[in-house]
């Protein structure tokens, strides 16, 4: 048994980190104090339809501003929960409430309904954990300490914001231009195609630095593709395309020359080599994670 063999049989205990997509669906949010008001906030950012059950001298200020300023996406009634028949047509169900025995109670006709419920106060009956985040556009990364120490996820979230450019969420909406451009040039789903525009945007995504991507413009777009895609998929230099960065050498993240060529370089190449950092540009979304489980810490 090798060391990935050794890992395989040891996974486990963690929980499922996915960028769950819930535009326009309906989710259900009881009760209107602070934590409610963060969850709508994260919900928001999600696009989806939210409706708030909560008498109104429950309200946190900032609960009562979204209500007021998001009328387009809240629904929200002043008065308390009323039964089983609020959980129509959920998709989601959320409770932030002071009376454990009625969270317990809609988690668990949540449950019944199939309806996935995150209970504030109940973290073992929960479907799923809110995390820390940091959000920079289309990058999103959440720090999780799998309902171990929140604090210890806010601190995280703190020392990893100092640890970022500023420039990645503008990066990675340019990059994200740059593959419908390409995918328009050479349609076509999976195969040699699929393979060949993945190997090309990880060796431009490899080499360029961040600041690169964020001063590409449309035409610059376009000289990418011809200069590099069009040649044998090679990956232009930034001088190329007219780029005019603030960085003195122009040879790339790690030092390859930048006009090598990809197709020929990581013919070779294992494909789980090139996956991970593919699709985390793929994504057009990046979700990073710590899940720090207490038996680590021994
Ligand atoms: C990350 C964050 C995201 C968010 O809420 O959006 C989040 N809690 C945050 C803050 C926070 N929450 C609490 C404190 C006080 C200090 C402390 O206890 O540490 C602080 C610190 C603060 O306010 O700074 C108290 C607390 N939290 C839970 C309970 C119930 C319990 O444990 O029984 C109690 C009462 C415990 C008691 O009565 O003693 C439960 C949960 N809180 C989670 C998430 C889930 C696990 C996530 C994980 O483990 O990573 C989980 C399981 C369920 C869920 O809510 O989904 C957000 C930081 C956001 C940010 O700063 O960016
Ligand atoms: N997960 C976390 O991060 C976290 C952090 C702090 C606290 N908590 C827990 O989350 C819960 C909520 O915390 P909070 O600070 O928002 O509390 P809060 O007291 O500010 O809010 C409680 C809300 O529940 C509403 N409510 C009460 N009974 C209701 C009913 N029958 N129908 C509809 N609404 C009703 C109130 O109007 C109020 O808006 C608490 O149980 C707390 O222990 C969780």
């Amino acid at each position: 048994m090798d060391e990935n063999d050794i890992r395989i049989k040891k996974l486990g205990g963690g929980s499922l980190l996915i960028a769950w997509q819930l535009r326009d669906k309906n989710v259900l949010i009881v009760g209107g104090g602070e934590v409610a008001s963060q969850r709508i906030e994260s919900i928001l950012t999600a696009d989806a339809h939210i409706t708030v059950l909560s008498p109104q001298k429950g309200l946190h200020p900032r609960t009562q501003r979204f209500i007021e300023l998001r009328k387009d996406r809240i629904t929200y009634y002043d008065r308390p929960y009323s039964g089983p028949e609020e959980l129509d047509s959920m998709d989601m169900v959320l409770t932030a409430l002071d009376d454990n025995e009625l969270s317990r109670s809609i988690v668990e006709l949540s449950r019944e309904r199939r309806i996935p419920v995150n209970a504030a106060d109940i973290p073992d009956l929960c479907d799923f954990y809110f995390g820390a985040q940091i959000r920079d556009g289309p990058l999103q990364i959440m720090i999780s300490t799998n309902g171990n120490g929140p604090r210890m996820a806010s601190i995280i979230k703190t020392r990893l914001q100092k640890g970022l450019s500023g420039l990645e969420g503008e990066a990675i909406i340019k990059v994200g231009q740059l593959r419908n451009k390409l995918k328009e040039r050479e349609p076509g789903v999976g195969g040699q195609i699929g393979r060949d525009r993945m190997k090309w945007m990880s060796g431009l995504c490899n080499q360029w630095e961040m600041e690169d991507f964020t001063l590409l413009d449309e035409a610059m777009m376009e000289k990418v593709l011809d200069e590099g895609w069009e040649q044998d998929g090679r990956v232009p230099k930034v001088e190329e395309i007219g780029i005019r960065t603030s960085r003195k050498s122009t040879s790339g993240s790690f030092g390859q020359p930048s006009n090598y060529n990809v197709f020929k370089r990581v013919e070779n190449a294992s494909s789980i080599a090139i996956a991970p950092t593919t699709f985390a540009f793929v994504a057009g979304a990046a979700v990073a994670s710590l899940v720090l489980i207490r038996f680590l810490k021994r």
